[in-house]
């Protein structure tokens, strides 16, 4: 510092000689020049008339007797002599002009940005001119001045006349096009708009004469009716019209048609912080959040197995005839009359829609299914009466040799392949052999149940390997809860890649209960934190926070991150809510309520779809729910609201709900081996360091009831009570944003001021009661206690 400030004389004297004016020397060099331009101007118009006089002087410069004739003397002579004789003849009149504007923008300080554009421009222009006057006007030399001589003498050399012309008209177009913005519509319009006002003035002096043509409607101007025409607008002022119960309808008056609308183009008013976004943009691209495995390959289609279904379906006609038969006359017995039938063959069941008799009651039909199924002697029959939408009716039969559909076969589907959804997944195929994606995160939670063995494990592999092979490890986090310990253990090998755990524990598979309250309890913390970044960003969903992110509109700095969808699988939901009931249910009830927009997504399973384990709370926060084979009616109706579940084969055979349509799929089949290579295949490619980390949760236990010393405080007590105080809020996540502390570190700054009486105790997920209402009584607080 101090070797600074004796230096400082030199500097100072350095500055003033940089091209950083201050505002007087601004003043004085624009006043010079526009002094200047004002006498090269009129230097050069009297130079036109005294070039001839004064031509002989110009030798005698130094001698003071000799006079020239020029306005500005001997100065004005040689100067003009310089640029109209030897330079640029008649379009140096542009120097004066351009020293003006410059001198101008000097003067009043503005921004000088435009000006070294409008040089280039001047002085392209003054060539310009000057080779075109030194082109027509060859007899004349100060027309074109010497340059323009010269250039046109040596480019005719090479191109001859009609090239240097050619070269000149293209010249003008790019200055015209560059300049003025010129565009053949621009021409045509302004055409168009002459046209009009000609036609105007010519129908304004005959007012008799009527233009036929389009969008014209011819008019006789009766001497009854007078027509007045505006004289401004042209328009015809109509009488109003007189309706029969004598009441005045004004109508409105229709538009000219070809009047120009000339769009003034707004300038957007950029922030300055997007102007650095743009900059960060310009210099660093857009943010990647692949980059840092940046090597990381997608599993390719061949680790899955095709099983044996890539011949597709099979349609075994004898069974379709059969079949049709057999309905046709179970409901010709009942005097049920059709009067057509179609079929869609799926792989697991066909479709058999059939149109009955005019007459018939589709309640007559419904009530049929169980003879039906009797008569074709199968299980899992379900009449759909009507079809949505269609004003058929449909009777699924299960087909004698159902078609596995493979993981391979969907994830290999131009739908799945080409599906523009945040989280896809394929899981399987319709009735019509159509593929299946939906987007989860739309749904945007899923509860899946069905009996035992019926498929529900495949759903769920389904749904992760869907999103395994379409997203990269930057882009979503799995937190899988398996209390059978035994069904995703396989997914242990991707956890630095895909998985997400709490910070403290070993397993990222979740298997013990405790451990996944705290898991759910950290997923609320880690939802207000994601919500508290999307309001400061002032976005409304992940989706664009991530947009804005990346476009490095937010700063890493201020504790903006790249936000990863978050997905919670939970296998077996009805050993959770056994054990732990609500302290279970609260957490996902809110995060279920709550974090849509936020990328958290809840899948849910199980094996007893009984009301006691999926409550009226969970269900009403579910809208996607799966349906696998089920044992009752009434089970069926606890996960779907409506029966049907109870009529499926099994073997992955469901139903698929998000509001009001059930779906008939068959799910997808991927089997432990597939699982098992995919894992390994991604296992085996370099990962994060970690797992995904989930904020730090403080039990409930931890911190009640502790009485901490005054001397053991943390630091930062005093600021972060003061934090809490000022926003009523007693979070962590507050004090740890606001004083970027540490999760575990904030924790226990909580806990001393809950032991202070600032805060209150622990309320599960919500905040914190504040104890003390303002600054003044913490202030009075904190100094009672050291008294
Ligand atoms: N989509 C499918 N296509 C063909 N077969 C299937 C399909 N899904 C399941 N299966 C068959 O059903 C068996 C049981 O499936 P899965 O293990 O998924 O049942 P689960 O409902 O998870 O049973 P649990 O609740 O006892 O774990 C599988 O081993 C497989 O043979």
């Amino acid at each position: 510092m101090a070797k600074k400030r004796t230096k400082s004389k030199p500097t100072s004297a350095k500055k003033s000689f940089s091209l950083r004016l201050s505002k007087q020397n601004k003043i004085i060099l624009g006043s010079l020049l526009i002094v200047l331009s004002i006498a090269l101007f009129f230097s050069f118009m009297s130079y036109y008339f005294t070039w001839q006089e004064d031509q002989s002087m110009l030798s005698q410069f130094k001698d003071r007797n000799a006079q020239a004739s020029n306005l500005l003397n001997k100065f004005g002579a040689g100067v003009s002599h310089f640029f109209m004789y030897k330079g640029f003849g008649l379009a140096s009149f542009a120097f004066p002009l351009l020293l003006a504007v410059t001198g101008l923008y000097l003067f009043l300080g503005l921004d000088k940005k435009g000006l070294i554009g409008k040089w280039i421009w001047g002085l392209t222009g003054i060539i310009w001119v000057s080779v075109a006057l030194g082109f027509f006007a060859v007899e004349q030399p100060l027309l074109g001045g010497l340059i323009g001589y010269e250039m046109n003498d040596f480019l005719q050399d090479y191109t001859g006349k009609i090239g240097v012309f050619l070269l000149l008209i293209f010249v003008l177009i790019v200055i015209l096009v560059q300049l003025f913005n010129f565009t053949p519509e621009g021409i045509a319009s302004f055409f168009r708009s002459q046209k009009q006002n000609i036609k105007s003035d010519f129908k304004k002096t005959n007012p008799k004469v009527s233009v036929a043509g389009e969008n014209s409607i011819e008019l006789s101007t009766d001497a009854d009716v007078p027509v007045v025409v505006d004289t401004y607008t042209h328009k015809k002022d109509i009488p109003p019209l007189q309706t029969e119960a004598g009441l005045d309808v004004n109508l409105p008056q229709e538009e000219e048609m070809d009047i120009d609308l000339k769009v003034e183009k707004v300038t957007e008013e950029k922030e300055e912080k997007d102007i650095k976004a743009e900059k960060l943009v310009q210099d660093f691209g857009e943010f990647d959040p692949k980059l840092e495995l940046g090597n990381y390959k997608f599993p390719p289609l061949d680790l899955l197995d095709p099983h044996g279904a890539s011949g597709g379906i099979t349609i075994n006609q004898e069974e379709l005839e059969e079949n049709k038969n057999k309905i046709v006359s179970t409901l010709k017995n009942y005097k049920i009359g059709i009067a057509q039938i179609k079929a869609t063959i799926g792989p697991t069941v066909t479709l058999y829609e059939i149109v009955p008799e005019a007459g018939i009651r589709i309640s007559k039909i419904k009530n049929l299914e169980d003879d039906i199924a009797l008569s074709l002697a199968a299980l899992g029959i379900r009449i759909i009466a009507p079809i949505p939408g269609k004003g058929t009716i449909g009777i699924e039969v299960p087909n004698k040799n159902a078609t596995i559909v493979s993981m391979r076969s969907v994830i290999a589907s131009n739908k799945f392949q080409k599906a523009e959804m945040e989280l896809p997944i394929a899981f399987g195929k319709t009735i019509s052999n159509e593929t299946f994606v939906v987007d989860l995160a739309k749904m945007p939670h899923m509860l899946m149940a069905g009996a035992t063995g019926q498929g529900k494990s495949v759903g769920l592999n389904a749904v992760i390997t869907s999103l395994l092979y379409k997203k990269h490890p930057a882009e979503v986090k799995f937190i899988l809860v398996d209390p059978k310990k035994v069904e995703l253990t396989l997914y242990n090998k991707i956890e630095r890649h895909f998985l997400a755990k709490l910070p403290d524990s070993e397993d990222a598979i979740i298997t013990d209960n405790t451990k996944v309250i705290h898991t759910l309890n950290s997923l609320c913390i880690e939802m207000d934190n994601r919500y508290e970044l999307l309001k400061l960003a002032m976005v409304r969903n992940i989706k664009e926070y991530n947009v804005k992110f990346k476009a490095r509109k937010l700063n890493p700095n201020d504790g903006h991150k790249f936000l990863p969808y978050i997905i919670l699988v939970i296998d077996e939901f009805a050993d959770l809510i056994m054990t732990a009931g609500k302290e279970v249910e609260t957490p996902i009830a809110r995060l279920a309520q709550l974090a849509r927009a936020i990328g958290i997504h809840l899948i849910i399973a199980t094996q007893r779809p009984s009301v006691n384990v999926i409550t009226g709370i969970i269900k009403a926060n579910f809208p996607a729910r799966i349906a696998f084979r089920v044992t009752s009616k009434i089970d069926s109706r606890t996960i779907l609201d409506a029966q049907g579940a109870d009529q499926l084969i099994g073997r992955g055979d469901m139903l698929y709900t998000q509001g009001n349509d059930v779906t008939r799929l068959q799910c997808a089949f991927v089997d432990t081996p597939e699982v098992a290579k995919i894992t390994e295949y991604i296992g085996s490619q370099r990962a994060y360091p970690d797992a995904h980390l989930l904020p730090e949760y403080v039990g409930e236990d931890s911190g009640t009831g502790i009485d901490y010393d005054i001397a053991d405080r943390d630091a930062m007590f005093r600021d972060a009570a003061e934090v809490i105080v000022t926003a009523q809020q007693g979070s962590a996540s507050l004090i740890q944003r606001k004083l970027k502390l540490g999760y575990n570190r904030a924790g226990r700054i909580i806990d001393q001021l809950e032991a202070a009486g600032i805060v209150g105790p622990f309320e599960g997920s919500k905040a914190r009661q504040v104890l003390v209402p303002d600054m003044y009584a913490l202030e009075q607080l904190l100094q009672n206690e050291t008294k």
